[in-house]
Parts: structure tokens; C-alpha cells; sequence
């Protein structure tokens, strides 16, 4: 029989990677960072994080470019299960598991996917109970994708991106993802990046589009299509020239929009649904555009428990 130590001596949570649907940017402010105004959607790659007690703080790291993600203190995930341990106070030390399917420093939130994930993990493992409501000033403080990471869905993002409120959005959107570079992009360069090329005019504080709001409203992947947007996708492709390859590739091969997700360098394409997803992929792959590439609809949910860890 298996004891109730047993059931409750490990927890695994999982969140989903994210896509800017729209990536307004506007002026950098006193603290280093941009005000946003961005549509975030969360799509069908996921990272699982599984926290167990154990007699010492530690993580490791499993799966896609596991390699490259640090296992000491500064592991985002790591930080997320002591952050909210200084919150709930006396808690056992836990080890976590991540498994990675969402490419590192691909521009799709990884590192802030597995915090969001170890927050929904270790406060049902420590029975601290704080749920997604107050996670989520402990998630705005990891960085600003985290809080979205939670809620998951369609959301609008405003403040440096931390402040979510949700969207009305019907309907299922397949993407196709093609991460260009194993090294990734910095985010930080990337937003430096964009302060250069508009170093020279004044920029106007971002608003949500009326277009991308009715495009969402009315379930229309085409409309969608038209006006996703991203400002840092100027500042993307000077740092990484290939992502404009696989753009202008892609739209060839019937994708009904590409775009760089986030800061880069993964690209983002939309597809004609399902099977125009599958075609797409078929035609970068056979065409050797792209030898990594990676299918997802969205929305779907945020960072959740599940039942049990990936094995593999
Ligand atoms: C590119 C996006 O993924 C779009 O959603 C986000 O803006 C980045 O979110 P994130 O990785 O969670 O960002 P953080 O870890 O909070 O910040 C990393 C760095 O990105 C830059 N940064 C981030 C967010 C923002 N609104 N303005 C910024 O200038 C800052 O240099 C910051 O030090
Ligand atoms: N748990 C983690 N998973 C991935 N990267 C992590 C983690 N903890 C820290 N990092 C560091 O964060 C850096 C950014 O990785 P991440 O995968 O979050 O990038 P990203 O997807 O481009 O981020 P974003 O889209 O939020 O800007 C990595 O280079 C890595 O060194």
C-alpha cells in the first residue's frame, strides 16, 4: 500500500511555451526595462517540472537542450521554488526535475515556463496553497512572461508584460515552430538591439490593435494572419540573418504568416490548420529549410499539475 508520505513526497506541474501574437515596444523606462503592449498565446510545447522532497536544494535538467540550461542557483526554476519558500516559510528543501520539450533561448518563454511551472508544483507539494492569484506576484518578480505563464490561454500583457488580462479568443490555431540557432538569442541584447535602430525617433507608448482583437474574437486565422506583429523582429533578424531566410521560405511553401516569436530566433508560422501545419512541415523538412522543427496549436492551458513525470 503506498503511504500517504509516498503520494505526497513529489508533485509535477507542466506549462506551455508562448508566442507573441502582437509585440508592441515602447520606451525603455527608469528600471532597464520596456513598457509592452503584447498578446501572448500559449501553445502546445511544453516543459514538466516534478519537485520532490529532498534533504538538499538542487535541480536537474532533462530533454531538448538540456545541456544548455544552468543547474545552480541562478536556474529560474530554482529560484522560483525559494522565492515562494521565503513566502510560505518553513517548508522542506526540494529537488526539482525539469524535462525540457521548449527550445532554450528559442524566444517561446522556457526558462519562464519551468518557474511558472515549480511555483504550481511546490505550493501543491508543500500544501502552501497560495493558487495562481497570489503565485502571481512571486511569477512577476522571476521575470515578465511568468505571470502569463500561469493563466496561460489569450492574453493581453501591458506594464514590462507582467500585468495579464485575458482575451476573448474562439477558435484553434496551428503553428508551426522553427527554431533557427541551438545558441539562441539573449533577450536582453535582442531589446538593446531594438534601442539602437530607434535610437534616432521618439517611441510612442504600445496599444493592443482593435484588428487583432476582432481577428481573435472571430476565430479567424486569416485575419489573424494579417496583423501579427512584432517589434523586435528588426532587431531579431540583424542579430540572426537566417530568420529571414526561413520567413521568406516558409511564406513559399503556404504559411499563412511567419513571424520571430518573442526576442528570437524561433520562427513562428501559421498555418492553414492542421494539415496545413502538416504540409508546411513537410515542405521545410523535404526542402531542408529547416531540420528542427516543431508543431503546436493553441491556446491551451497554463502551468498545471499532472499526474506523472515524462520517463523518457
Ligand atoms: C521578449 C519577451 O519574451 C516577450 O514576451 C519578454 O519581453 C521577455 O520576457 P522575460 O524573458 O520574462 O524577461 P525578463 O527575464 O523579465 O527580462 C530579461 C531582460 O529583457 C529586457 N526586457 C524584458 C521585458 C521588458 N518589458 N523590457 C525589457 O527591456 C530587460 O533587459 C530584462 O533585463
Ligand atoms: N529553467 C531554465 N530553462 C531554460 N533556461 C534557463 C532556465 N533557468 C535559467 N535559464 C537561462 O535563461 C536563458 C534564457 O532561456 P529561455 O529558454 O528562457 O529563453 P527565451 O525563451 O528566449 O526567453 P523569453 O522568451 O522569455 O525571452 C538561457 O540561456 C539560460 O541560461
Amino acid at each position: 500500500m503506498t503511504s500517504v508520505l509516498e503520494t505526497t513526497a513529489a508533485v509535477t506541474a507542466r506549462a506551455p511555451a508562448k508566442v507573441n501574437l502582437e509585440l508592441g515596444v515602447g520606451p525603455l523606462r527608469d528600471d532597464g526595462y520596456h513598457t509592452l503592449s503584447t498578446v501572448y498565446q500559449a501553445v502546445g510545447v511544453h516543459d514538466d517540472v516534478t519537485a520532490a522532497i529532498a534533504d538538499e536544494w538542487g535541480v536537474s535538467v532533462r530533454g531538448r537542450d538540456a545541456e544548455l540550461v544552468p543547474t545552480d542557483e541562478s536556474n529560474l526554476a530554482l529560484r522560483a521554488a525559494r522565492l515562494l519558500a521565503e513566502r510560505a516559510g518553513d517548508v522542506e528543501p526540494v529537488h526539482l526535475t525539469i524535462h525540457k520539450g521548449i527550445p532554450v533561448a528559442g524566444g517561446m518563454a522556457g526558462g519562464s515556463a519551468d518557474a511558472a511551472a515549480a511555483l504550481i508544483a511546490c505550493d501543491a507539494l508543500w500544501g502552501s496553497g497560495l493558487g495562481k492569484d497570489e503565485l502571481e506576484p512571486l511569477a512577476a518578480q522571476l521575470g515578465a512572461d511568468v505571470p502569463f505563464l500561469l493563466h496561460g490561454g489569450t492574453a493581453v500583457g501591458s506594464g514590462r508584460g507582467e500585468l495579464i488580462s485575458p482575451v476573448l479568443a474562439r477558435g484553434t490555431y496551428h503553428w508551426v515552430f522553427v527554431p533557427t540557432d541551438s545558441e539562441g538569442l539573449s533577450t536582453p541584447q535582442v531589446y538593446r538591439t531594438f534601442d539602437e535602430l530607434n535610437a534616432a525617433r521618439e517611441i510612442d507608448e504600445p496599444r493592443p490593435s482593435p484588428d487583432m482583437m476582432a481577428a481573435l474574437r472571430n476565430g479567424d486565422a486569416e485575419a489573424l494572419a494579417a496583423v501579427l506583429s512584432n517589434d523586435l523582429q528588426p532587431a531579431a533578424i540583424l542579430l540572426q540573418p537566417r530568420i529571414d531566410e526561413i520567413i521568406e521560405s516558409a511564406m513559399g511553401f503556404g504559411a499563412l504568416a511567419a513571424i520571430v516569436s518573442g526576442s528570437g530566433p524561433t520562427v513562428a508560422l501559421l498555418a492553414d490548420g492542421q494539415e496545413g501545419a502538416i504540409d508546411l512541415s513537410v515542405a521545410l523538412a523535404a526542402s531542408r529549410t529547416a531540420e528542427d522543427i516543431l508543431r503546436a496549436s493553441g491556446p491551451v492551458a497554463g502551468a498545471h499539475v499532472i499526474p506523472a513525470p515524462r520517463l523518457t
